[in-house]
């Protein structure tokens, strides 16, 4: 007898209770967040056939070229979320400053802010690789009713409420945590359904792959080298696999679900490192060690990185505790 999954929907309703502010909020927002996270899916299936390919033409407060696609999923995400009247704040990897959602408005009790990045993996957009979306949630830290700040978006990760990935691939699947684990949803194309394809998502402690671009090897920090040679050794179980996809979503996901280390050093060309600090390291860092992984930006665990600013870069290390506690040891041997 086919194994009835339960629905996202479902899921969401059964767990509220256990999430300690439950007033059904954060349930609404993750139902916005998967409504959202259709639309884009439907633009991203047929992005070949509609004008969504290519640059849009300007360029984001990094100085990236935005894709189409990333202004069209910034969009969606953006309308979704202010139309339901259940976040206060806003803030995009292509929006220069957060966005206010009417939070000076007395009556308006909207608890949370949500950063995001609409749209992930943007060089894989036209070559038809799997991409993503990244959201963090946090709960307001200014009073309610008076206009966010930035305070309220500059908030460590170990603060997050809920974060997830939608990775638009060979199928689309929204995985997500609110601090109690990590769990996977599948989407039946045929009714528009995420169905709980993947409960209790775990890291293996150990894994056999490795992901990083070793087109920028030279100018990588003498540690990172040292640990890339490592994972090529003929030794043991080495050599491990390389596998690198260009879209953090999608290699974080399979070395969530194989075992593998994903790395995104800081080096002579990104001083920074290039993965943003608040809608891509901590999100992703927060369903890591809720996965039983491992996440540190060089030598400090990611969620407790106090954020400065709404577009920093860090450098990022994230995946199965063992290797990332092996690669810790070579990056202390150069301190
Ligand atoms: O092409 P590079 O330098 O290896 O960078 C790839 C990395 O950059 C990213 O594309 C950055 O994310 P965006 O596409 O959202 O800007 C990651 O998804 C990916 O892991
Ligand atoms: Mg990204
Ligand atoms: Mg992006």
């Amino acid at each position: 007898m086919q194994q009835k999954h339960k629905t996202l929907g479902e899921f969401i309703i059964e767990n509220q209770s256990e999430f300690q502010y439950s007033s059904g909020e954060l349930s609404k927002l993750i139902n916005a967040l998967r409504l959202a996270a259709k639309v884009v899916n439907h633009e991203v299936n047929k992005a070949g056939l509609v004008d969504v390919l290519g640059a849009a033409g300007d360029t984001n407060i990094q100085g990236e070229d935005q894709q189409k696609l990333d202004v069209l999923a910034n969009e969606k995400f953006i309308q979704t979320l202010s139309n339901r009247e259940i976040v206060c704040g806003i803030a995009s990897e292509e929006e220069d400053d957060f966005i206010s959602i009417n939070s000076n408005d007395k009556n308006h009790q909207n608890k949370y802010v949500v950063l995001i990045d609409p749209l992930d993996g943007s060089s894989n957009i036209d070559v038809n690789v799997s991409v993503g979306t990244i959201f963090s949630i946090y709960r307001r830290v200014t009073p309610i009713g008076t206009p966010v700040t930035l305070e309220d978006f500059l908030q460590p990760g170990r603060d997050q409420v809920a974060a997830g990935y939608i990775v638009y691939g060979t199928s689309t699947m929204l995985v997500y945590t609110t601090g109690h684990g990590v769990n996977g949803f599948t989407l039946n194309p045929a009714i528009g359904t995420f169905y709980l394809s993947h409960p209790n998502m775990e890291f293996p402690v150990d894994g056999k792959i490795y992901s990083v671009n070793e087109g920028n090897y030279i100018h990588f920090h003498q540690g990172v080298k040292d640990y890339i040679k490592y994972c090529q050794q003929e030794e043991g179980d080495r050599p491990y696999t390389s596998r690198y996809i260009g879209s953090l979503v999608s290699d974080f996901h399979r070395n969530m679900i194989k075992g593998g280390i994903y790395m995104y050093p800081k080096s002579s060309v990104t001083e920074q490192g290039k993965l943003r600090l608040l809608y891509e390291c901590n999100p992703i860092a927060f369903l890591a060690e809720q996965a039983n992984g491992l996440a540190i930006g060089g030598r400090t665990r990611v969620l407790d990185i106090q954020p400065t600013e709404l577009h920093q870069r860090i450098p990022f290390f994230c995946g199965s505790r063992n290797m990332v506690a092996k690669l810790q040891e070579f990056l202390e041997k150069y301190h």
